[in-house]
């Protein structure tokens, strides 16, 4: 008997081709983002992580197959380059976001995150004198304000230090226990292990595996023993 999944999709994917140019860049691809969930996608450089990101966020529109959504759902992204208003404070990049999504300013919820991350030092200060692992902090703030159901972060913890890596592991999984969704995509497969309960192997714009964390971990020893495998190898 065929066996049934009864988690809410937040996404599902299906069959998308996305080609840029002479290049195609995304073949296939299939999987689905359930709710309260963390998902990584990984996979080599270039292999299409980014563009996959881009076809559910609504930046590229695929070619063909479907990208299909949970009704009414709020997406957030937090892009692998920070698109930050250099010349103005964090304070007013803050404002600005809220502006734009027509929120309300809360300055509670601002200190809360702030001081979790390690970034409320930091707010009155102008963007353009921050470190970056300070601008990835304040990136992944202001994907988190519009209190998004999908928050999607692509390498969000490049830059940061361990202890920042560790608070940030632990609001994920706060918003996880919220009943959120978040998509990730990492090159450090060691912090994917920590962090997600999912992940999606993608290369050449292909997915090779697509699996939880824990059932892999029961077969190899680490994440990174079946990315070599798989990558390397070019073993299924
Ligand atoms: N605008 C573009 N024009 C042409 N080719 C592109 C464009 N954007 C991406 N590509 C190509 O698409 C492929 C997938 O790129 P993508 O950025 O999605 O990979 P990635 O998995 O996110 O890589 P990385 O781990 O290096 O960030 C690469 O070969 C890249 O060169």
């Amino acid at each position: 008997m065929e066996k049934r999944d009864f988690r809410i999709k937040a996404v599902a994917i299906r069959k998308a081709n996305k080609r840029i140019g002479e290049k195609h860049i995304l073949k296939n691809v299939s999987f689905d983002i359930f709710m309260d969930e963390i998902l990584a996608l990984i996979g080599p450089n270039g292999a299409g992580k980014t563009t996959t990101i881009r076809c559910i966020s609504g930046i590229y529109k695929i070619d063909s197959g479907d990208v299909e959504k949970n009704h009414n759902l709020r997406i957030s992204v937090m892009s692998e380059k920070d698109f930050l208003w250099e010349g103005d404070s964090g304070y007013k990049n803050i404002e600005r976001v809220y502006r734009y999504f027509e929120g309300k300013l809360s300055k509670e919820k601002i200190n809360h995150y702030s001081e979790k991350l390690g970034l409320k030092e930091f707010l009155e200060k102008k963007v353009h004198t921050y470190s970056k692992g300070t601008k990835r902090k304040l990136s992944f703030l202001l994907a988190l304000l519009p209190d998004p159901d999908l928050l999607i972060l692509d390498e969000p913890m490049s830059g940061l230090d361990p202890i920042s890596r560790i608070n940030m592991r632990e609001m994920i999984k706060e918003l996880k226990k919220m009943g959120k969704s978040v998509l990730i995509t990492s090159h450090d497969l060691a912090e994917v292990e920590k962090l997600a309960d999912r992940f999606v192997l993608i290369k050449d714009g292909k997915i090779l595996a697509d699996d939880l964390i824990w059932d892999i971990l029961s077969k190899y020893q680490t994440l990174e023993q079946l990315f070599i495998d798989m990558v390397k190898e070019g073993k299924s």
